[in-house]
């Protein structure tokens, strides 16, 4: 992954007991506290835990009710605009014009972002390019599919050359195929371009598979917030895989008093002691059985989420 030269002096986003309350009464974030350093960042939590709330007022677009925060060292509730020069964003609803094409649209988002005329048409058919619409931007937006609507809203939020962009759902309404395009996009824009992006998901497995960090939150409220390698450390539990004869397997490991849990064709034996590896693997031997994995198992984000006593095994 590349550095992030232009903004190693700045943290990316600093929030100080940050609360949000709609009508006094709906609290969408409560006393978040948070540092976020430049790279690819999930923002993660079930609907409605405060996601959306939290990219709007980082985007200067609503004012919290109490608390601080910056964005590339700015304030957006004095300087909207400076933050919203060096930020993209990417609205999880529907917000596309259906009777113009994706290049006109493009580039008038730029105009709108303060680009010249030609700067704006330029920067737009790169953008295009860069999310691969680059053959169909001259087609009317009204008859693309979800995805290609997806790229559009994506290559808007890219027109300007931001520093930082916000992604609100980005995979919201793809199929499978679609999603993992959607994804290895977002990555290549961290990785290949440098720029920092917050994408906003309940999916927890997506965030897993391309974000560096994470920010976890909960009811409005910090869960956790660290490297996404921090949270996905070994765990001490071995998963076992054998092609066949897994109850056999499990039947010997239990015979030894190693305790087994069940997780689809995976076997799950806590790593007491060394000697468990070595166990295991004298059992997978004697009973001649085909092995095809055997390693500590990794923590999921998503157990971030799960009681601690289901947690672990
Ligand atoms: N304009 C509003 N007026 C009143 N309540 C609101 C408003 N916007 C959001 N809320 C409420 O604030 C809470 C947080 O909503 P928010 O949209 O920020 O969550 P979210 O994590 O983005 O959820 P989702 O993934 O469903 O979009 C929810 O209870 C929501 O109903």
């Amino acid at each position: 992954m590349l550095a992030f030269p232009t903004l190693c002096l700045v943290t990316l986003i600093v929030t100080q007991a940050l609360t949000k309350t709609y009508g006094g009464r709906v609290t969408a974030l409560a006393d978040l506290s948070v540092t976020v350093e430049p790279g690819v960042i999930g923002l993660v939590g079930a609907n409605g835990a405060g996601k959306s709330t939290f990219l709007k007022i980082m985007l200067g677009l609503i004012e919290p009710t109490d608390g601080s925060v910056r964005v590339l060292g700015l304030d957006p509730t004095v300087e909207p605009d400076k933050v919203r020069s060096r930020v993209g964003y990417m609205p999880e609803n529907e917000s596309l014009p259906p009777d113009v094409s994706a290049a006109e649209f493009v580039t008038h988002m730029g105009r709108i972002s303060g680009l010249p005329r030609t700067a704006a048409r330029e920067r737009a058919s790169e953008a295009l390019r860069h999310v691969g619409l680059y053959e169909e931007r001259y087609r009317q937006i009204g008859g693309y599919s979800t995805g290609m609507k997806q790229r559009a809203k994506l290559a808007q939020a890219l027109v300007h050359d931001p520093d930082l962009l916000l992604l609100d759902e980005p995979t919201n309404g793809l199929d499978p195929a679609g999603r993992d395009a959607m994804l290895a996009l977002v990555h290549r824009i961290g990785a290949e371009f440098g720029i920092s992006v917050v994408v906003c998901s309940h999916l927890l497995g997506e965030v897993e598979r391309i974000c560096d960090s994470l920010v976890a939150i909960e009811g409005g409220r910090l869960l956790r917030s660290g490297s996404m390698s921090a949270m996905t450390e070994a765990s001490d539990v071995l998963a076992v895989e054998v092609s066949e004869g897994a109850p056999e397997l499990a039947a010997a490991l239990e015979a030894l008093g190693l305790p087994v849990r069940h997780e689809g064709r995976m076997l799950l034996v806590p790593l007491e002691s060394e000697e468990a590896y070595d166990q295991i693997l004298r059992a997978v031997a004697e009973l001649d059985l085909p092995l095809h994995r055997l390693d500590q198992r990794r923590h999921r984000v998503a157990e971030l989420f799960t009681p601690k006593e289901t947690a672990d095994v």
